[in-house]
């Protein structure tokens, strides 16, 4: 991507297991089969989960991983803000297994759209005023919760029981507190989740749009 060329940035919020990264994943996918891989990214909030490596494995178990506190939203801003300048970060990476991050970072590269997607991305003003479009997935909360046990338990070395645990302690208090009443900031709100493919395809219109106008500005 050329410095005098536009960033586009769209946030993807909603609930744990919502369908966000899979809806990420379909666009990404789409767009990326049709105008090619350099126009388009996508970046996960998780990734600025904080460090904890100082931290036993036992209190790492105990941060609430859903207020939004657990997250480096200050480097979250500054890495959006390079990247909108034209410049690439070192995009920290993160392990659900350790609960923490990894020592290697991924050299990242601004694209033309970059796809932002994370639970508390809308409950930070700061975050809010870097993206140029918000996504608020809203899928209906048994069904969040029927997802993230299967994904947990298959992709994340979790325990039924610490998963049931975990979205009684904070899972669900903190989407109440925080997660839901932040869909008051999002331009589009899509019901179901991930496979929605009218909203996919709408995205992909939007973000077709942006790239073509991005072209006849440079
Ligand atoms: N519409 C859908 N139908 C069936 N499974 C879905 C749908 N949307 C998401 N999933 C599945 O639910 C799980 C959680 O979805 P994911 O995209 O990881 O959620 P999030 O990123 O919001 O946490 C994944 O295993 C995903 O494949
Ligand atoms: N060490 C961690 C870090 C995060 N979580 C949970 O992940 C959820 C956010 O990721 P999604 O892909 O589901 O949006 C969040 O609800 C945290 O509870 C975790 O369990 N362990």
């Amino acid at each position: 991507m050329s410095k005098s060329s536009q960033c586009v940035v769209i946030g993807i919020a909603g609930a744990s297991a919502s369908g966000k990264s899979l809806f990420a994943k379909s666009v990404y996918q789409e767009v990326s089969d049709e105008l090619g891989v350099e126009c388009i990214s996508v970046i996960s909030e998780d990734s600025y989960y904080k460090d904890q490596s100082n931290m036993t494995m036992a209190e790492r178990v105990r941060t609430n991983y859903d207020h939004p506190q657990s997250m480096d939203h200050a480097l979250l801003v500054e890495h959006l803000k390079m990247l909108k300048a034209g410049h690439a970060v070192e995009l920290p990476q993160y392990s659900y297994h350790e609960h923490t991050r990894l020592t290697q970072t991924r050299h990242f590269k601004p694209t033309q759209v970059i796809l932002l997607e994370g639970i508390l991305l809308f409950t930070e003003k700061s975050i809010r005023e870097q993206l140029d479009a918000s996504i608020f997935m809203d899928t209906p909360l048994d069904i969040c919760l029927a997802r993230r046990v299967e994904r947990d338990v298959r992709e994340r070395s979790r325990s039924l029981e610490s998963v049931l645990a975990q979205y009684h302690l904070t899972v669900r208090p903190m989407f109440k507190q925080f997660i839901e009443p932040s869909k008051q900031y999002a331009d589009v709100i899509i019901p179901r989740g991930g496979k929605n493919r009218i909203a996919i395809d709408i995205i992909k219109t939007r973000i077709r749009h942006l790239l073509a106008s991005s072209e006849e500005k440079n």
